[in-house]
C-alpha cells in the first residue's frame, strides 16, 4: 500500500521548457550582478564556496566562479551551488510577478485526491528546497506549499543514486515498499527501484523506449491505490 508519493518537478509536474527558457535566462541574466552585490552575504558565499570545491578551484575568484557558473547554466549541471544561487536569483522574479511556477493542470487534482486518500505528498527535486518551495508558493494555481509534507533537494544526494532515496525513506519514515517516486527520468527511477520504492515514469513529450517503469502521460493516470 502507498503511503506517501514523492515526486520530481522539471518534466514530471512542470514544463521543462518553462524550467529551461524562463528560470534559467532569468537566472543567467542575473547572476553576475547578484553575486558581485551578495557575494559577503552567508548563504551566497556558502554557495559560491560550494562551487569552489566542485570545480577544484579553491582560489576561484567571483569573476572566474561567475565563469564557471554560467557554464553550469549552459550545461545543465545539477550543481549545488549553483542550485542555491539560482533559488535565491528567482526569488525576487517570483515575489515581483514576473512568472509564477508551471504546474501541468493534471497535478493538482491529483494532489487533492491524494491527499484526500490519506497519502503524504514530498517532493524531490535537484533545484534547492528553496527554489522548489518557490514554485509551489508561486505556482499557477497559487500557493500550494501546504501540500507537501517535506522537501529534498541533492543535500539527500544525487537523484540517479539508490542511496538517496534510502534516506529519504529513513527521513519520511516509512518502508521502501510504501513510497511512490514519479519523475520523467528512467536513470532516476532505477535508483528508486533499486532502493525498494515503487515508480511511475511521466510521459510529457516523447515516449522513453529504453524505460523499464510503468509510464503514463498525466497524473490522472496514476492509482495509488491499485500499486
Ligand atoms: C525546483 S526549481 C527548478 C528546477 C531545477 O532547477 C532543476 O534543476 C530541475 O531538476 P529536477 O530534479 O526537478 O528535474
Ligand atoms: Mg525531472
Amino acid at each position: 500500500m502507498i503511503r506517501a508519493i514523492v515526486t520530481d518537478i522539471e518534466g514530471t509536474t512542470s514544463d521543462i521548457q518553462f524550467v529551461h527558457q524562463v528560470l534559467f535566462p532569468y537566472a543567467r541574466q542575473r547572476l553576475a550582478a547578484y553575486v558581485r552585490e551578495n557575494h559577503t552575504d552567508e548563504n551566497v558565499a556558502a554557495a559560491l564556496n560550494a562551487v569552489r570545491a566542485e570545480s577544484a578551484a579553491p582560489q576561484a575568484t567571483l569573476e572566474e566562479l561567475i565563469t564557471t557558473l554560467k557554464n553550469y547554466i549552459d550545461e545543465d549541471r545539477k550543481s549545488p551551488g549553483l542550485k542555491a544561487l539560482q533559488g535565491m536569483i528567482w526569488r525576487a522574479g517570483y515575489v515581483e510577478g514576473q512568472f509564477t511556477g508551471h504546474l501541468y493542470p493534471d497535478v493538482l487534482p491529483a494532489f487533492a485526491r491524494w491527499q484526500q486518500q490519506g497519502i503524504g505528498l514530498y517532493v524531490y527535486s535537484s533545484g534547492s528546497v528553496a527554489a522548489q518551495k518557490l514554485l509551489f508558493g508561486y505556482s499557477d494555481e497559487g500557493d500550494l506549499t501546504s501540500l507537501f509534507s517535506g522537501y529534498f533537494d541533492t543535500g539527500v544526494g544525487a537523484k540517479r543514486e539508490a542511496q538517496s532515496y534510502r534516506s529519504i525513506a529513513e527521513k519520511i519514515g516509512l518502508a521502501p515498499a510504501s513510497l511512490l517516486f514519479l519523475s520523467d527520468i528512467h536513470q532516476e527511477l532505477d535508483a528508486a527501484a533499486d532502493a525498494g520504492w515503487h515508480t511511475v515514469q511521466l510521459i510529457r513529450g516523447a515516449a522513453d523506449n529504453a524505460s523499464r517503469h510503468h509510464q503514463v502521460n498525466d497524473f490522472s493516470q496514476i492509482k495509488p491505490e491499485s500499486i
